[in-house]
């Protein structure tokens, strides 16, 4: 995937001016920074949620404005908050969407990925009373379930307990091995470097840097972090 020039704008606000992506097939890129940096707007461009102001959007060659269906079923995008209907269980979501998407035989990998996410017993329960941390979850699981070429993760450790972090941290190593590129946005350094081999800095809607994961890790990576970001 590759992001050039991307800018959006919301009125008189410019949450993203300028950012320039490259997520390779089999490796993950954090997206970090601040409250307001633009990481979650950037996440709704790539999941074809907003249409960006200007710049250029390119999911396996094919460029978002031009062919947003092409771009959204290439890719899996578990957004920072909603995505799920309160009424319906999570195996009426994953029902729903092997049906749009015409995957044949998805009941096995559906029932995996519950378990894995220990969202088994609650398959059948809907949604509207899960816990935050269940409905972080079920958004990885939707984002994963047909196992995308390009795997968008918003802030999926928030609020999500060791298990749900490790089932999140395998979903991500799955993903690459399988080839995918995976962009995850998190507040989580810690978590984002053991998932990630390239990470991104955003400031007010631009890149500050673009590094080797390597170079955030620890307590040294924690003061290269604070820098970037004042
Ligand atoms: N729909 C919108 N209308 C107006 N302004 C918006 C809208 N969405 C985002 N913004 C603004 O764009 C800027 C970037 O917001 P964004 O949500 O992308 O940041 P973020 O890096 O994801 O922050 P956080 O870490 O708090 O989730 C902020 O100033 C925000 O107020």
């Amino acid at each position: 995937m590759r992001v050039r020039g991307l800018w959006v704008r919301f009125g008189s606000v410019e949450a993203v001016r300028g950012i320039d992506i490259v997520a390779y097939a089999g490796r993950a890129t954090a997206l970090l920074g601040r409250n307001g940096a633009g990481k979650s707007t950037t996440m709704r461009v790539l999941g074809g949620v907003i249409p960006p102001t200007a710049g250029e959007v390119l999911v396996d060659g094919v460029e978002v404005r031009s062919d947003p269906l092409t771009v959204k079923r290439a890719t899996g995008y578990c957004p920072d908050v909603g995505g799920l209907v309160p009424r319906a269980t999570p195996w009426e979501h994953l029902q729903l969407a092997a049906r749009l998407r015409r995957m044949e035989g998805w009941e096995t990998r559906a029932q995996d990925l519950l378990e894995r996410f220990e969202l088994g017993d609650a398959a059948h329960r809907v949604t509207g009373g899960f816990s935050h941390g269940m409905g972080r979850r079920l958004s990885v699981v939707l984002a994963a379930f047909h196992q995308p070429g390009v795997l968008l993760l918003d802030e999926p450790f928030d609020g999500v307990d060791p298990l749900g972090v490790e089932a999140t941290q395998q979903v991500i190593d799955d993903a690459k091995a399988r080839g995918a590129a995976v962009l995850v946005s998190t507040h989580l350094r810690d978590l984002a470097m053991e998932a990630c081999e390239d990470a991104l800095v955003l400031r007010g809607g631009s890149t500050v840097a673009s590094m080797d994961a390597d170079a955030l890790v620890g307590e040294a990576g924690a003061r290269a972090y604070r820098a970037l970001l004042d």
